[in-house]
């Protein structure tokens, strides 16, 4: 489902020159299946789920995600591919404050279908626990809510892939297991390829599959070889 080959990232620096980010052999997971990557602070976790969302473009390298090549893709290209394939749960859940809970659902699928399927969005806000909240907007939901209605959000288009970039990070400690929860059984009922960032051991110890980034991205490994010699 995602394929990675030889891809390379890198910023340019304030101060002048670049810096390499990513530096990634490769790495791949298969339909359905459900992946977790932890590591350091500036490691590379999110500009890596941004690159595979088509917001960045890679530098080198394949990205693959079923039969589509980002790297070929055009801006627009980018946008399609992320309206059909992709779902993404963000840190701080941007949600539309002006929107309900079932607009901001219904908002997720009108770019991927052209329309918005009222009926889908029902049954995932009932499916996220939120079916007697859809009328409220952001401001009136909790946080842990908040969470709830991008996860259903982001599967509304029926994605095929799930990026979740610390999705319990700015949740309440009683909410974050039923967020873990509802993103494990909803890719699974829905046989959605997951890859979620977390720095919460807590949360990555109950994924089959746990990868430090720094195991697998050899950009840093490179620096401090080239800063040594
Ligand atoms: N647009 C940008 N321009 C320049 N440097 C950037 C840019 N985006 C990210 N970086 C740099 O790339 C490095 C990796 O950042 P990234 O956000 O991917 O790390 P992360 O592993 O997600 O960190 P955290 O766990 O703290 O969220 C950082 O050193 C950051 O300063």
């Amino acid at each position: 489902m995602l394929n990675i080959n030889g891809l390379k990232k890198s910023f340019d620096q304030p101060g002048g020159g670049r810096m390499p980010v990513l530096d990634i052999p490769h790495y791949a997971i298969a339909a359905a299946e459900q992946a977790v990557l932890i590591g350091r602070s500036g490691g590379g976790k999110t500009t890596l789920l941004h690159v595979i969302a088509g917001l960045t473009t890679a530098d080198a390298g394949s990205v693959r995600v079923g039969d589509i090549e980002l790297t070929e893709l055009s801006e627009a290209g980018r946008d399609r591919y992320r309206a059909a394939m992709l779902g993404y749960v963000f840190q701080t859940f941007n949600l539309l404050p002006g929107f309900t809970a079932l607009e901001n659902v219904r908002l997720g699928m009108s770019f991927a279908s052209g329309r918005h399927d009222i009926g889908r969005a029902r049954e995932l806000l009932n499916r996220v626990g939120l079916s007697d909240r859809e009328n409220h907007r952001p401001a009136q939901l909790s946080v842990g809510q908040q969470q709830r209605v991008a996860i259903a959000r982001a599967l509304s288009s029926k994605p095929k892939l799930l990026l979740a970039d610390e999705p319990t990070a700015n949740v309440d400690p009683a909410s974050q297991q039923q967020v873990i929860d509802l993103i494990r059984q909803t890719c699974q009922d829905e046989e959605v390829a997951l890859l979620l960032v977390t720095h919460s051991m807590e949360v990555a110890n109950q994924f089959d599959r746990v990868e430090n980034l720094a195991d697998i991205n050899v950009a840093f490994a490179a620096a401090t070889g080239a800063s040594q010699s």
